[in-house]
């Protein structure tokens, strides 16, 4: 599974926002997309999983362009956890996750095993029957992430999907994702995060991709400097690492 993006713009109420992105995602790899708020992150993702429509540039997704697949065919390919968790979905977390399956035939017994099992990976083991509506920011994150496993797609699109986690939730789902061997693209904020567990990462300033490559090359003092405007300086730091539980 390989996705391609070239010459990609996006203009939004006739405003340029993405100029000509070129990004790749090769099979299995984790790849970061960063930058600072309002660059067009999430107008990029939002284009390559087809809630809009670039004014210019092709996506495809092995080979074939994504916007001219069918819905089904899509959704078999590409799993998507967005970054806005609809708050009101009169559901229970079991159904939500099913949903994830809307693509496939339905296999009863072996659909509710797959819920079980995706459940459980982001742990939320055995919560099947709570409503959707009443769990908290990160645990409706992590009932959608569950949603995406069971789409068993081979390209994952995240973004901000640890943005409501606290640490130990950060850490267990960013271990997750690559542990799954998918090719992911991951929008995330904390470039040390990114830094640790992606593959490569493109980083976006001011609508553009302005670099991409693995993370000690890409992201250096000057470039964050460039980028963020903060000053960047390596130095030990407190490391947080998932513990066995
Ligand atoms: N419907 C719209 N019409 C016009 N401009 C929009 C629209 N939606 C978003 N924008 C603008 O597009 C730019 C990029 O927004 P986008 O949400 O893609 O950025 P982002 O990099 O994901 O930001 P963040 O890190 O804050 O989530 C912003 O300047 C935003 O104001």
């Amino acid at each position: 599974m390989r996705l391609d993006l070239s010459g990609v713009s996006v203009r939004l109420d006739g405003r340029p926002i993405v100029h000509e992105a070129d990004l790749v995602v090769d099979d299995g790899e984790f790849v970061a997309l960063v930058g600072p708020n309002g660059c067009g992150k999430s107008t990029l993702m939002r284009t390559i999983y087809r809630a809009l429509r670039p004014s210019a540039g092709l996506i495809t997704v092995d080979g074939d362009d994504v916007h001219r697949l069918s819905w089904r065919e899509s959704a078999r390919r590409t799993a998507v956890v967005a970054q806005e968790t609809p708050a009101e979905l009169d559901f229970t977390v079991g159904e939500v996750v099913l949903m994830g399956r809307t693509p496939y035939e339905r296999a009863a017994a072996a659909d509710e095993e797959r819920c079980a099992r995706a459940l459980d990976r982001v742990g939320l083991g055995g919560g099947e029957e709570r409503g959707y509506a009443t769990l908290s920011g990160g645990e409706k994150q992590r009932a959608l992430i569950a949603r995406a496993l069971v789409q068993e797609t081979r390209l994952l699109l995240l973004d901000e999907p640890t943005s409501h986690l606290d640490i130990r939730h950060q850490l267990e789902i960013l271990h997750l994702v690559r542990e799954l061997g998918v090719a992911t693209l991951a929008v995330l904020h904390d470039l040390n995060q990114a830094a640790a567990f992606c593959d490569r990462l493109y980083v976006m300033s001011a609508g553009r991709v302005l670099a991409g490559g693995p993370p000690e090359q890409v992201l250096t003092p000057e470039l964050i400097s460039q980028v963020y405007g903060v000053r960047a300086v390596r130095r030990t730091q407190l490391v947080f690492e998932r513990l066995a539980l």
